[in-house]
């Protein structure tokens, strides 16, 4: 039987091809607020037996988190025969240790919680920094996706010459990726972060070869306030770049971060549809599809 897929936002960019693709049956559910604000949930599909899938958008975690909670376990106490978290994109990744004596330790704690309501997680591209893999944190099955490929094959079909540019360490990785797979050069910044909208990036000594390509693309894994970029473009046009686009898995674009990307002279800003309302550029969907099969497979052994 085909598994259900269920989301507590239909609109989300991945709901319909990931459907149509593996394929799943559009779960039945009504999700509303009562006047007070707390959720109202009815799961209308039978679910007994059945294999559930929840695709989640988790960009505004602290609203987002209750209902899919609420939503994965009556699913379960419905009867279904397991509960799988999609979340392209994965929230508190970035609170990995107490930087300050007293902190909440919030990525352990989320990852916690989920691993209690979900059978197993698929995910692309989370900022794991200072854990090495989801498995320090999550005690359920989980699947690490890189968007890499994805953004490479963008870049080939684009068919321009640009250097890669990744702001810090972190970003090596993905810049290093589609380098190799493009041929394009790339240069790899020092960040210092001293606060929430408060970063320094510097990039290493630009070669003369490099600069004559004056355009440059900025590869990293996500944006949210776009200090990091509004720094690198900085950077880069201090070098002489006259045009500069900026790649990332995933679009958070915190308050007014896309228009302040935009006017600091970003010819273009490409991201993937992992989180909605964003105008993506790259479809993560054919990613999802085989990891979600296996995912479904290895739940019945
Ligand atoms: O748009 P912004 O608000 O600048 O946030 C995005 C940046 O933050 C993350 O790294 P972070 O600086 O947290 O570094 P980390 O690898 O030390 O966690 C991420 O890799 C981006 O580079």
């Amino acid at each position: 039987m085909m598994p259900l897929l269920f989301s507590l936002d239909l609109t989300l960019p991945l709901f319909q091809p990931l459907c149509d693709g593996l394929p799943a049956e559009a779960g039945d559910l009504e999700y509303r607020h009562f006047p007070d604000g707390e959720s109202y949930l009815r799961v209308g599909s039978e679910v007994i037996g059945r294999n559930c899938i929840v695709l989640a958008d988790l960009s505004r975690a602290d609203s987002q988190f209750l209902p899919l909670q609420f939503l994965a376990a009556t699913l379960r106490e419905l009867g279904a025969r397991s509960v799988g978290l999609v979340a392209p994109y994965l929230c508190y990744m970035r609170q990995d240790r107490r930087f300050h004596t007293g902190e909440a330790l919030t990525s352990r704690l989320f990852a916690r919680w989920i691993s209690q309501e979900m059978d197993w997680m698929i995910t692309v591209d989370p900022h794991l920094h200072r854990y090495h893999s989801l498995a320090e944190i999550y005690s359920i099955p989980t699947r690490v996706l890189a968007g890499a490929p994805a953004l490479a094959e963008w870049l080939s079909r684009r068919g321009e010459a640009c250097l890669l540019v990744g702001p810090d360490a972190e970003s090596r990785q993905w810049v290093e990726g589609i380098a190799a797979k493009s041929g394009l050069p790339f240069i790899v910044g020092r960040k210092e972060r001293r606060g929430d909208r408060d970063v320094t990036v510097k990039l290493p000594d630009i070669t003369n070869e490099q600069a004559a390509l004056h355009s440059a693309l900025i590869v990293d894994d996500v944006i949210s306030s776009g200090h990091t970029i509004l720094q690198t473009i900085s950077e880069l046009k201090s070098a002489g770049f006259s045009a500069i686009d900026c790649m990332s898995v995933h679009g958070i674009f915190a308050g007014d971060a896309r228009q302040q990307l935009l006017n600091a002279g970003l010819r273009n800003l490409i991201v993937s549809n992992s989180i909605p309302g964003q105008s993506p550029a790259i479809d993560l969907s054919p990613l999802l599809l085989e990891p979600i099969h296996e995912m479904l497979a290895s739940a019945h052994t």
